[in-house]
């Protein structure tokens, strides 16, 4: 099956001032992305995602290498066939109401559903968006413009999703309403391509992750990969009596963190001491090893691709 996405060497280099050099903003980035994938592209601020969301969505050419979309370089307007695209902080037409802007984002795909207006208006109202559909976008709140931004991506029913922070700007109702229409999508083999510096959004989402820093791909692992080879291990339980080396939180619950080859014999104790089980989880976090690949953190770990 061909790629949904495939990026090979890629790289742009901005022009600055004449006080300035050129500046690399993408060092020669590779990496594919599966149909049905969800691939979450992550880094800090100023990493190059945004720069390589613009080279995959056509805004921008690249310096050198290709991208490609189902095969067809980016430079083609028939590669974007089929995509979602929410941009960053996305400027929409605040002359329009919701219902205008999604029914103008079918026209523009071509798309044809049996009634136009209630196709948009399930997307508006999957968005929490039904009372707002016939209001101007003038005066939204930045949450729901994101929102109206991701029904217009939704309504075309796009082969390919193209997210740029989809979660910013959102409140924790509006993120997990959203977290749960794009794994709904992912469910049903709808592709992805998200960037987040929130690793916690990548982490409920992706499938794999691709690092980025300062332009470079650091790694692309899945979320479990990464945890998985932690050494530490964090153990909690419920229970009345003192577990030895087990720390009290509130409600009755304990915590301790030990090495993985002491895992058992804490389980054990945990067991004796009539407690029940509530969590085992590898410590280390999406942000820790995100220090750890970028070669920020302690016990930086070379790149793996
Ligand atoms: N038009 C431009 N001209 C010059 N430099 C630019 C331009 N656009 C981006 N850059 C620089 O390129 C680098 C990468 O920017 P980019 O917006 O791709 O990063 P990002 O990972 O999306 O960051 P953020 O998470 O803050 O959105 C940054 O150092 C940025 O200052």
């Amino acid at each position: 099956m061909t790629n949904a996405i495939e990026l090979r060497d890629l790289r742009k280099t901005y022009p600055r001032n004449w006080a300035a050099p050129p500046f690399e903003a993408l060092k020669g980035i590779s990496l594919t992305v599966e149909q049905g994938e969800v691939f979450g592209f992550i880094g800090p601020n100023g990493a190059g995602k945004s720069t390589a969301i613009k080279i995959l969505t056509g805004v921008m050419l690249p310096t050198d290498g290709s991208a490609t979309l189902f095969g067809v370089d980016v430079t083609r307007p028939e590669a974007r066939r089929g995509l979602g695209y929410v941009p960053e902080n996305p400027s929409l037409p605040d002359y329009l109401t919701p219902m205008e802007i999604l029914s103008m984002g079918l026209a523009l795909h071509g798309r044809k559903p049996a009634a136009p207006d209630a196709h948009c208006m399930r997307w508006l109202e999957r968005f929490s968006l039904g009372e707002a559909a016939n209001k101007l976008v003038r005066g939204f709140s930045k949450g729901m413009a994101q929102r109206t931004a991701l029904a217009h991506a939704m309504v075309v029913e796009p082969r390919l999703l193209i997210l740029d922070e989809p979660l910013s700007g959102l409140d924790p109702i509006g993120r997990r309403d959203v977290v749960e229409i794009l794994s709904e999508y992912h469910r049903q083999g709808g592709t992805i391509f998200l960037t987040s510096h929130v690793l916690h959004d990548v982490e409920r989402l992706a499938d794999r992750f691709g690092m980025i820093h300062k332009g470079e791909l650091k790694t692309i692992q899945s979320p479990n990969e990464l945890v998985g080879d932690q050494e530490l291990v964090t153990v909690r339980s419920v229970g009345e009596g003192q577990v030895a080396g087990m720390t009290a939180e509130s409600g009755g619950r304990w915590f301790v963190e030990v090495r993985r080859s002491a895992l058992w014999s804490t389980l054990q104790e945990i067991d004796k001491a009539g407690h029940t089980l509530i969590e085992v989880k590898p410590t280390l976090t999406l942000e820790s090893a995100f220090l750890r690949y970028s070669g920020l953190g302690e016990g930086a770990a070379p790149p793996k691709a």
